[in-house]
């Protein structure tokens, strides 16, 4: 019989955000005693998941096994297949995914293939098209009604998942575990070296690889990056070039050149954080930049058409810009003209919280499952 005191934690992750984004967790739930916790490398991008867990010093228990990259239909299926069969041989009791993947979805379709409670963390993020961002806004909102605990990083995204007629109690509002990590490696005291470009006093990081940016986004911001520091003379601008060949290739053929431009491979966290720090400006499409750089001071120009982090747009730490070269521009002098803006602190009323997400997290899936340890152990009730 199942109890609490061996309660089978199953924590899925396929690419780097993923990682980033449950190390903290995986770090709370492995420090609580009445919990088996079996982290699980789906196979979506199996050698990025390694290295970047391994960089914050966490090993992965079970490797499914690498997906051969096909459509995203066959990825979804392989990926469902493999972490059901990862669950059902460690026997898990609940299963964890994060945001809004195909490892995600997938882990998601494989706890309810299983009837198994699922547990989604960084729940509620919404745009205002379920098409846009394509995969991920559709693969989100699929997963809420699937999931038994929702672990909205934010005010709106639990008020999302409230719109959906998400019950109040599998709503819990926790922040966002990436500030977790990000506050980790502020309070750090080593020394992380930051590229240098010579004669460049402001650092301007770019980071690109949404599919909404491939082909004609990707020219825009890279003319827009060339003429930037045509008008900028003190800038220079370090990209850590996504390994998916749709945009590396483009993005060296614009800027591999310029003698400002630095295109390096893809950062671990610590050296990115200390590049992003250093930094008078970001351009990206990044979805968890747009949550770090606030807490740094860094100014965020986000390329996309819409954002699901309203948050650091209403405190003015992020500006969405469409891609065109004459508002992307346009944009940038107007930041790099102003003072840098302050740092958020990590606090409880910040907008993705203080950097305890995990441990909240954690606490409360110890929680669920002793309740239902407890009410599968409980002998049904013998009529008088
Ligand atoms: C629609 C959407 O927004 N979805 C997001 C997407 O994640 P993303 O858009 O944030 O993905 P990236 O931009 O690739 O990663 C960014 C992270 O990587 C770090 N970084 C960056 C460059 C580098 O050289 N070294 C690094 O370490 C950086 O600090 C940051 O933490 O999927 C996640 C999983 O489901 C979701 O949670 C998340 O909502």
């Amino acid at each position: 019989m199942k109890t609490s005191l061996n309660s089978t934690v199953l924590v899925v992750a396929g690419t780097r955000p993923e990682c980033l984004k449950l190390a903290s967790l995986v770090t709370a739930l492995r420090q609580q005693p009445s919990l088996r916790t079996v982290l699980v490398n789906s196979g979506q991008h199996e050698q990025m998941v390694e290295r970047t867990f391994a960089h914050v010093g966490i090993a992965c228990d079970v490797q499914a096994g690498q997906i051969a990259p096909a459509s995203l239909s066959h990825a979804l299926a392989s990926l469902r297949a493999q972490i059901r069969r990862v669950a059902a041989e460690q026997r898990a009791d609940l299963v964890v995914s994060q945001g809004d993947t195909t490892t995600a979805y997938a882990a998601s379709l494989a706890a309810r293939d299983l009837l198994l409670p699922l547990a989604h963390v960084e729940a509620g993020l919404r745009t205002s098209h379920p098409y846009r961002p394509f995969p991920e806004e559709l693969f989100r909102r699929r997963i809420a009604p699937i999931a038994a605990l929702h672990f909205a990083p934010t005010v709106s995204a639990a008020q999302n998942l409230r719109h959906e007629g998400i019950a109040e109690a599998r709503i819990h509002r926790v922040g966002n575990t990436v500030i977790d990590l990000l506050r980790w490696q502020v309070e750090s005291p080593d020394p992380v070296p930051v590229p240098q470009i010579p004669g460049v006093r402001d650092l301007i990081t770019l980071t690109l690889h949404r599919r909404e940016n491939y082909g004609r986004g990707l020219d825009v911001v890279c003319a827009s990056v060339l003429d930037l520091l045509a008008r900028h003379p003190e800038a220079g601008v370090v990209c850590p070039v996504h390994p998916n060949p749709a945009v590396g290739g483009r993005i060296r053929r614009h800027l591999s050149t310029h003698p400002r431009v630095a295109l390096v491979d893809p950062m671990d966290y610590q050296p990115f954080i200390a590049l992003l720090a250093h930094s008078r400006l970001a351009i990206t499409d990044s979805g968890g930049i747009q949550e770090e750089a606030p807490y740094l001071g860094t100014p965020v120009l986000v390329v996309r058409e819409n954002t699901e982090r309203p948050e650091s747009v209403a405190i003015g730490a992020a500006t969405l810009v469409p891609p065109r070269v004459d508002r992307i521009v346009a944009e940038a002098d107007r930041i790099l003209a102003a003072p840098p803006p302050a740092r958020l602190p990590f606090s409880a009323d910040a907008p993705y919280g203080d950097g305890y997400s995990g441990e909240r997290i954690a606490a409360e899936i110890a929680r669920f499952l002793a309740i239902r340890s407890a009410q599968t152990a409980r002998p049904a009730a013998v009529p008088a």
